[in-house]
């Protein structure tokens, strides 16, 4: 048998557990990048345990479901998974963040042809789908007796088969189910991929834990937001600054070349810079600069 994967006990130094595949593993990878954590030996599909940039925390890849239990029992401190992941094991831990990725529905659905119009019609029905938890906790709580058949994936397919009256299964495009002609009958929860973190741990690892929060957060702040640089000649300045938000105002520098003109600097929302540009010409900026923006920490 190999050696179990040992823990360091030093409380400066955490494990992180993230998704190894599967749909929101892109979108997890890219945001430990952007936080400059950077995974420092690659982190292929079949990796274990990575290094990061900061030698105090390591990265241990993970199916998203399993997660949740190795945050709650101690494997690892810190663990991004999705919610939905969290309700279905009912596992102890504490939400940190909310990544605002990874976002699906899970949805009661029925064939277009049913006759079921609402949950109560169900009374008796055999369900199938991969959250066997969450289903068997939301049919009790609303006193509809089912029977509840756990299916690996493919959900959709199950009431075609006769297997199963109704399905309880994430959607998101709703793409999936208007192939299969499959109705929703209603919303059970929305799900979306967060930071989950060991009770324990937040005690005596508070020290990285925070600085780990703050890295992914400053990357969670910068989205949508870019940087613009311009040069304003004095006389227009009033004009700029009024079209200008920024994160506390404008930054407004002098310009060592030129005594008339001044650099101003904001942080803006990527959707209004096509208008702003336009604008912030008309009342007389030039030199425009617009910048992506990594990580905005407060
Ligand atoms: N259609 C979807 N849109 C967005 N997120 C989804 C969707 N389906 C599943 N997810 C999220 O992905 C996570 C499940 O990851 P999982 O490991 O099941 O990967 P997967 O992409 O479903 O791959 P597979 O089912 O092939 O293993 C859950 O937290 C879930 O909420
Ligand atoms: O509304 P949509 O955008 O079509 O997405 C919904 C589908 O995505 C998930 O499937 P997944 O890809 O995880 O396959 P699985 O059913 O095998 O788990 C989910 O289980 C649905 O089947
Ligand atoms: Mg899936």
């Amino acid at each position: 048998m190999s050696k179990p994967v040992s823990r360091n006990p030093d409380p400066a130094f955490i494990r992180l557990a993230i998704p190894n595949k599967g749909r929101i593993a892109g979108p997890v990878h890219e945001l430990i990048e952007k936080s400059g954590l950077h995974l420092a030996d690659g982190g292929g599909e079949r990796r274990l345990i990575a290094r990061t940039r900061d030698p105090h925390v390591e990265i241990l890849f993970a199916r998203p479901i399993d997660i949740p239990e190795y945050v709650a029992t101690g494997v690892a401190d810190l663990g991004i998974t999705g919610k939905d992941m969290v309700l279905e094991r009912g596992s102890e831990v504490k939400e940190l963040l909310d990544l605002q990725t990874g976002r699906a529905t899970l949805v009661v659905a029925v064939p277009e042809e049913s006759a079921v119009e609402s949950i109560t019609d169900l009374d008796g029905a055999r369900v199938a789908t991969e959250f066997p938890g969450i289903t068997r906790a939301f049919f009790a709580e609303h006193g509809v007796a089912v029977t509840v058949v756990t299916v690996g994936g493919a959900c959709e397919a199950t009431p075609h088969l006769g297997i199963a009256d109704a399905i309880v299964d994430l959607t998101s495009s709703g793409t999936t189910l208007r192939t299969n002609h499959l109705r929703v009958v209603r919303e059970i929860l929305t799900s979306t991929t967060i930071l989950v973190a060991n009770p324990r741990s937040l005690e005596i690892r508070h020290e990285k834990i925070d600085e780990v929060v703050l890295a992914l957060d400053s990357v969670l702040q910068a989205k949508g937001q870019c940087y613009l640089m311009m040069n304003v000649h004095r006389s227009a300045l009033a004009g700029v600054r009024e079209i200008l938000p920024g994160l506390s105002g404008p930054t407004v520098m002098d310009v060592a070349s030129d005594e008339n003109l001044v650099a101003v600097h904001a942080v803006v929302n990527e959707e209004r810079v096509y208008q702003l540009i336009n604008q912030l010409k008309r009342a007389g900026a030039k030199d425009i600069l617009v910048m992506p923006i990594e990580r905005i920490i407060r």
